[in-house]
């Protein structure tokens, strides 16, 4: 066994769900190897508890246990195996199930015991002392057989609401048959914080329970919920990485632990982990296959950015004024975006962010905040292109456009194939170093045709154009922008191995925007790469 053996935990217990709740989510598909990944990852993040699946459920959960106690050295996370309570009329030593998670060897076990009457008479179609049989049997069981047991009453707060004696007295019964945490489920993520707080204030009050809090965020309110219920007295707080889950989703573990670190000052992370969380939350996105979202509060990338003039210029004085903490607390970075809501501040600060010296000439920060009001109104977006946005501040500072080569003019052609299929072709004239160069390429599109052509007419002078590789490639019509006329945005994203930027292009046509966005995004990875200018 390589998990920790921990007989008793009086200490505030993290416990993530992210392998089996998390794994419920619309979308998520786990394999054994995903799985062992992102327990890594919540280990070494310090979660206590790790919740893995159903063993006895489906194959891969089974085999993730048996996998996780050999190949995991765990440092810091307990492994718990999740399963029901016996099955109404037989025994919990007789139970296959109940027999599946004794034989997945993990230490801990939660069970899911019903608490709402409703659900007791017609889901499990038995009686509400039978179920309460249920759980006293299952949880004494398991105690019997040396493992510790939390029990997750599923339906808690509404059950509590139908009939609180009866939910009650399911928490009575596991606590003292000895589940050692008894955890009240909003499992239909209905309820609100000061319901969720009055509640489970008052089951520690009338059970005597150590108590957990499971809250899905079908109010939105999940986090909210899980702090209530510490407020009111849990002592366990079960989440998932980024929130994911069942329908909308689970508390997510992220906003939870850092406030509980950050705004309650309490200690439920190893030392230096909650630095570590953005670069963890992005790690687990990546194993789910699942683009992190960019506005989740704490990790996302967008968590503290700054868009209007009025916060930069607080902020150049005092970060604080517009942050609610210092972001590298949570291994995160305050980034400052440029658009036509910026002031002098917004690029004062941006310059610092780019390493380009302005030099407190009040002048030309003016002249860059109205180029880049005036290039928005034509529908250019700087805050989702850092790149063409540093060009245009290099070319204010430096009193000229950087260039390394100059277009003489570019042609793309489309031939519609009587067989359906279409030849793409472009042709670019270019100036580099003094040589007039013409190059033609092919390409699945037209915009990848030119791209080539660019590539073949400029590789030869600049080598350092070879590691380049676009990355991604967005259009967008502006409707509108240009009073009647509509207006055509590109953005591409192009990286070199060691780092990628966005650049960006607008025109009537969407393969002159695309072209001006390719012309950007050459210079820019020539002035990353150190290269002087020529033209
Ligand atoms: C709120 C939650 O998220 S709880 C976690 C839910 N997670 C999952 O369901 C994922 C894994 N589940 C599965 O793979 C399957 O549902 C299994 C293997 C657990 C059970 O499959 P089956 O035996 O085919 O049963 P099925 O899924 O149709 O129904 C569940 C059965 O468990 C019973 N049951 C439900 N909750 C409990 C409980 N707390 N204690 C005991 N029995 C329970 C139901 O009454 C039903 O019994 P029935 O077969 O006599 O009708
Ligand atoms: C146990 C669980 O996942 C729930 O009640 O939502």
């Amino acid at each position: 066994m390589t998990t920790k053996a921990n007989a008793t935990d009086d200490s505030f217990h993290v416990f993530d769900t992210t392998l089996r709740d998390g794994a419920q989510r619309e979308g998520i598909n786990l394999t054994v190897a995903d799985k062992l990944t992102i327990a890594r990852h919540l280990d070494t993040f310090g979660v206590g508890y790790i919740e893995g699946g159903w063993p006895g459920a489906n194959p891969r959960d089974t085999e993730f246990f048996a996998r996780a106690q050999k190949e995991i050295t765990f440092e810091n996370a307990q492994l718990v195996a999740f399963g029901a309570t016996r099955r109404a009329g037989g025994s919990a030593a007789d139970d296959p199930q109940v027999k599946a998670l004794l034989n997945s060897g993990a230490p801990v076990i939660t069970l899911v015991a019903k608490s709402h009457d409703r659900h007791v008479e017609l889901a499990l179609r038995t009686t509400l002392e039978e179920n309460l049989e249920m759980v006293r049997d299952t949880v004494s069981h398991l105690r019997e057989q040396g493992r510790r047991v939390f029990v997750d009453c599923e339906h808690f707060f509404d059950g509590y609401r139908a009939n609180a004696e009866y939910a009650k007295s399911v928490v009575r019964t596991a606590h003292e048959a000895g589940a050692e945490v008894v955890i009240l489920c909003d499992t239909n993520g209905g309820m609100l914080p000061a319901q969720v707080q009055a509640v489970v204030a008052t089951v520690i009050a009338d059970t005597g329970a150590r108590l957990g809090i499971h809250a899905q965020d079908d109010t939105g309110c999940a986090v909210a919920n899980t702090l209530a219920a510490v407020d009111a007295g849990a002592t366990h707080v079960q989440c998932t990485a980024n929130g994911y889950g069942e329908r909308v989703g689970n508390a997510n573990l992220f906003p939870v632990v850092a406030a509980l670190e950050l705004k309650y000052g309490m200690k439920v992370l190893p030392e230096g982990a909650l630095a570590e969380m953005t670069r963890i939350s992005h790690a687990v996105a990546e194993v789910v296959n699942l683009t992190p979202s960019t506005h989740q509060p704490y990790v996302g990338v967008s968590a503290f950015a700054h868009k209007a003039g009025l916060h930069a210029s607080a902020i150049k004085v005092d970060p604080d004024l517009y942050q609610h903490i210092d972001p590298e607390l949570v291994g995160n970075t305050m980034r400052m975006l440029v658009s036509d809501m910026a002031g002098r501040a917004s690029i004062e600060l941006k310059g610092k962010e780019l390493g380009v010296d302005l030099g407190d000439d009040r002048a030309l920060v003016g002249r860059v905040v109205e180029r880049v009001k005036e290039r928005e109104l034509q529908g250019y977006t700087y805050e989702a292109a850092d790149a063409s946005f540093e060009l245009l501040l290099r070319g204010e500072v430096e009193g000229r456009a950087r260039r390394y080569f100059r277009t003489e003019s570019w042609r793309a052609i489309v031939e519609d194939r009587p067989d359906g299929t279409h030849a793409n072709e472009a042709t670019v004239k270019l100036w580099a170093k003094g040589e007039r160069i013409v190059a033609t390429a092919e390409g699945n599109g037209p915009v990848n045709a030119l791209d080539r052509a660019l590539r073949v007419a400029l590789e030869r002078i600049y080598p350092q154009l070879a590691k380049l590789e676009l990355i991604d490639y967005k259009v967008r019509i502006l409707e509108g922008r240009t009073g009647t006329e509509s207006t055509t945005r590109v953005l591409i994203t192009t990286g070199d191995g060691t780092g990628d930027w966005a650049t960006v292009g607008v025109a009537e046509n969407v393969i002159a925007a695309s072209w001006q966005a390719l012309e950007d995004a050459y210079t820019y990875g020539l002035l990353r790469a150190g290269v002087e200018p020529t033209e």
